[in-house]
């Protein structure tokens, strides 16, 4: 079969299968997106937290991101978990070789509370990196240290995508209401218009990975040619679905069901 969507994910890991990299291969397969992955952290966590982390080797970084140029096509492309300013930094000198849309997922903190980057990464990802990107999709504290300024209303989120766009010159913003009472509502900007994606909050404690499987979601669909509007409209409903019928596993903040949207 030729003409197949091909997505990468460049990102930390999760043995416990419900964020990182392995909620996004599980996101591509769903969306019958071919999914490729170059691990920059393998992570120990689980639904409560995480217990330690091992960075992988820059050189390997390098040379994963190089096996899959050399030989494979690439149509979109995210980032998620990237802990350190020299992972940063290879990933970088890389995008232009990439050649394909890329959708930043500016992961800081886990839900779990347990912070995933460093001080000095934080800020070259939003000066170096977040300039380069097709859509950058930060919740309201990713939003609120992206911009310098406290997000408590919806007016405050839309301000936050137009100044994301405005200064730090990201083609597009989506600010992510999880973190908000209320209707799920996420504010998109692509530069000329905000777009609002409402959905009933879903009560369930369950949310470990919804970021991730909606970065990825989007990342799929860009693959397959949407515009952002469409596939930032398609993944909202993909990642509704899968927080409606998330799984009771673990003891802590339970996985989304990523094969929740196919039993629909
Ligand atoms: N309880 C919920 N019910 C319905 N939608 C939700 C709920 N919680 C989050 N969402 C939606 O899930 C998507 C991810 O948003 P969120 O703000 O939780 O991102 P995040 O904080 O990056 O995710 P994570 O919890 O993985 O770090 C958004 O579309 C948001 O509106
Ligand atoms: C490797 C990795 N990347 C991202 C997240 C954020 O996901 P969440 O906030 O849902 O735990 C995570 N926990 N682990």
């Amino acid at each position: 079969m030729k003409n197949v969507p091909c997505a990468l994910t460049i990102a930390g890991t999760d043995p416990s299968g419900g964020a990182g990299i392995q909620a996004d291969l599980k996101t591509f397969q769903e969306l019958q997106t071919y999914g490729m992955s170059v691990i920059t952290s393998v992570v120990a966590q689980n639904t409560t937290g995480v217990t330690s982390v091992h960075h992988m080797p820059i050189n390997m970084i390098e040379d994963q991101l190089e096996a899959i140029l050399e030989d494979m096509p690439i149509h979109a492309f995210k980032t998620g978990m990237i802990a350190n300013k020299q992972m940063m930094e290879i990933i970088s000198k890389k995008i232009e070789k990439l050649n394909a849309p890329y959708v930043m997922d500016p992961v800081m903190v886990a839900t779990s509370g347990d912070s995933l980057i460093d001080k000095e990464a934080r800020s070259f990802l939003r000066e170096s990196l977040l300039p380069q990107t097709a859509l950058v999709t930060p919740n309201i504290p990713e939003a609120e240290f992206i911009t310098g300024n406290s997000i408590e209303t919806v007016e405050d989120m839309k301000d936050a995508a137009k100044h994301i766009v405005d200064h730090f010159h990201a083609d597009a913003a989506l600010i992510k209401g999880g973190h908000m009472e209320g209707e799920a509502i996420d504010f998109l900007y692509d530069g000329s218009k905000i777009h609002t994606f409402s959905a009933e909050r879903i009560n369930t404690k369950n949310t470990h990975g919804t970021g991730c499987t909606y970065s990825a979601a989007i990342t799929s669909y860009l693959a397959k040619g949407y515009s952002i509007v469409e596939a930032v409209r398609h993944s909202k409903d993909f990642v509704t679905v899968a927080i409606s019928k998330s799984f009771e596993l673990g003891n802590g903040n339970g996985p989304t069901n990523h094969w929740a949207t196919r039993e629909r």
